[in-house]
């Protein structure tokens, strides 16, 4: 009998352990548990795509989606133009040498100096440091309060000022520590893994995002529809309630409609939602991933008519200092307009809300009013690009406690995780977003990772 490993967590981390499974040589049985929400988990996006880089192109191929890809080449406004919402008014960000060499709003002086300090700073010596702390010393503090605020708000909906250089951007901790400079270490290291065909076209198209015609929802979906004849038994609507250790060593899952049992979990479930399910023993384990937070975004899809942008890009994101309570906008209809289900040439927009500011902003995401949300990303589309008439169409969903926060320390939390499992020789492997990684690429690859080091033991 081959051994049975079941995966607990329908997002695209659990789909991906899944399908890592099923398709190995001598595929063991697998069963899958999910609960709540639509395949996929946070994938899924209505009016809007959620475009991924390249990493995942082999499974889009291997699932026959490829006639599907929606490439946004390089050259395409949506590759080019981000903008930052500062002062009142948009700027775009600097791109190509001549945005280096002299002043571009919002910065006050070119960023040529920037690179120069960093090419100049001594080396960090802390184990772990701020997202904040560490740019600010590297490269300014204007850099540090205007751009990698923003962009931790446009990744991670959280605060540099919380977040871990290590463990968010871990390619420009290691540069700094090899190379002493991030960008000597940056230009140095770049390192390139095998292709597959599809990502080789990515790379010489300079494909900056793709996405799906059908939106990025077709992934999880092609993926279900690859597991189901594999042998692959799916269980849907069944939260995990507990799991505890049988005597012979095995794993009982309790499930609201009975108990079955596993000699594996792979467990692609939230840290906080894991805890809650560990059994009494595990309790040191509990604890650690208890300390590994998420953040809730509020996601209003807008749909406008007659009404033109005043630019045209990915989209925009808003530093803290500006709005906390408003991330960003991405600009969904100019990257792809083929995603406008009517036909008609409509502007169609996402408003992010709330990360790390959620409840300073909006109170409890559990019980927040659409319409207070639907209410602030009007107004912000309002001041912000200048859309003066009310959407035709409008989406409002909390996605709760979706993105996790890679704080200050989260190296060690992972650490002693690691070696909490090793040492009680438990078969369980931790996947998904809350771990190493929180992009689609990240949540496939580790997923990939975990089920190659397990197929390599049960050998
Ligand atoms: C607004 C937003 C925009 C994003 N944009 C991008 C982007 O452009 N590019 C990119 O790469 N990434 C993006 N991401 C990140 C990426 O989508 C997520 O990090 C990733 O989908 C997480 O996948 P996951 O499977 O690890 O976790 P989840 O999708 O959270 O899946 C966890 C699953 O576990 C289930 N669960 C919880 N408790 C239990 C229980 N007790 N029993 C059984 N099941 C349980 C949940 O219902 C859920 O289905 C974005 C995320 C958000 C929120
Ligand atoms: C405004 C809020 C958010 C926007 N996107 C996300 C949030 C919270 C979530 C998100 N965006 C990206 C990722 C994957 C990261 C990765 O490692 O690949 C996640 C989880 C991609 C991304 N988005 C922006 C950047 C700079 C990146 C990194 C990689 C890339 O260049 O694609 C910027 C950005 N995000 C948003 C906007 C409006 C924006 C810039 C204009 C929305």
């Amino acid at each position: 009998m081959p051994p049975t490993v079941a995966v607990v967590g329908g997002g695209i981390s659990g789909l991906a352990a899944c399908y890592h499974l099923a398709r190995g040589p001598r595929p063991p049985k697998v069963s899958r548990d999910r609960v709540r929400g639509s395949l996929g988990g946070c994938v899924s996006s209505v009016l809007s795509p959620r475009p991924t880089t390249t990493t995942t192109s082999p499974q889009v191929s291997e699932l026959g989606l490829e006639g599907d890809i929606l490439p946004v080449p390089g050259d395409h406004p949506a590759s080019r133009n981000r903008f930052l919402y500062v002062g009142g008014a948009l700027h775009k960000l600097p791109s190509g040498l001549g945005g280096l060499l002299r002043p571009v709003s919002p910065f006050s002086q070119a960023l040529l100096w920037s690179g120069v300090r960093d090419l100049l700073a001594p080396a960090g010596t802390e184990p772990d440091e701020s997202v904040h702390a560490f740019v600010g010393r590297r490269f300014g503090r204007e850099v540090a309060d205007i751009a990698v605020d923003s962009l931790c708000r446009g990744v991670f909906a959280g605060d540099c000022r919380a977040l871990s250089v290590r463990s968010c951007f871990p390619s420009l901790f290691q540069a700094e520590r090899r190379r002493r400079s991030v960008l000597l270490g940056l230009a140095l290291e770049k390192e390139r893994g095998a292709e597959s065909g599809l990502s080789r076209r990515a790379r010489a198209e300079r494909w900056s995002q793709w996405s799906l015609r059908g939106g990025m929802e077709t992934l999880p979906q092609a993926m279900a529809a690859f597991l189901r004849p594999r042998g692959v038994e799916v269980r849907c609507q069944a939260p995990l309630r507990r799991l505890r250790r049988c005597p012979d060593g095995r794993w009982q899952l309790t499930l609201p409609d009975g108990t079955m049992t596993a000699d594996h979990v792979i467990s692609a479930l939230p840290a906080a939602a894991l805890a809650e399910v560990l059994p009494d023993e595990a309790e040191p384990l509990a604890q650690e991933l208890r300390r590994i937070p998420a953040v809730s975004v509020a996601v209003v899809n807008l749909q406008y008519r007659g009404v033109t942008l005043p630019v045209t890009g990915f989209g925009h994101l808003v530093p803290s200092s500006e709005d906390a309570s408003l991330l960003g906008i991405v600009y969904d209809s100019v990257a792809f307009p083929q995603h406008d289900g009517t036909g008609a040439d409509s502007v169609r927009l996402t408003v992010m809300l709330g990360g790390a500011w959620f409840g300073q902003s909006f109170g409890d995401p559990t019980s927040v009013s659409p319409s207070r949300l639907l209410e602030r990303a009007q107004a912000a589309v309002r001041d912000q690009l200048g859309l003066e008439p009310a959407p035709t169409r409008s989406i409002v969903r909390v996605h709760q406690a979706c993105i996790p926060q890679y704080t200050l320390g989260h190296w060690q939390r992972t650490e002693r995780i690691g070696q909490f499992l090793a040492k009680q020789r438990l078969p369980l492997s931790l996947i998904g977003a809350s771990f190493a990684g929180v992009s689609v690429n990240d949540c496939i690859a580790s997923a990939k990772a975990a089920v190659g080091q397990l197929m390599g033991g049960l050998r």
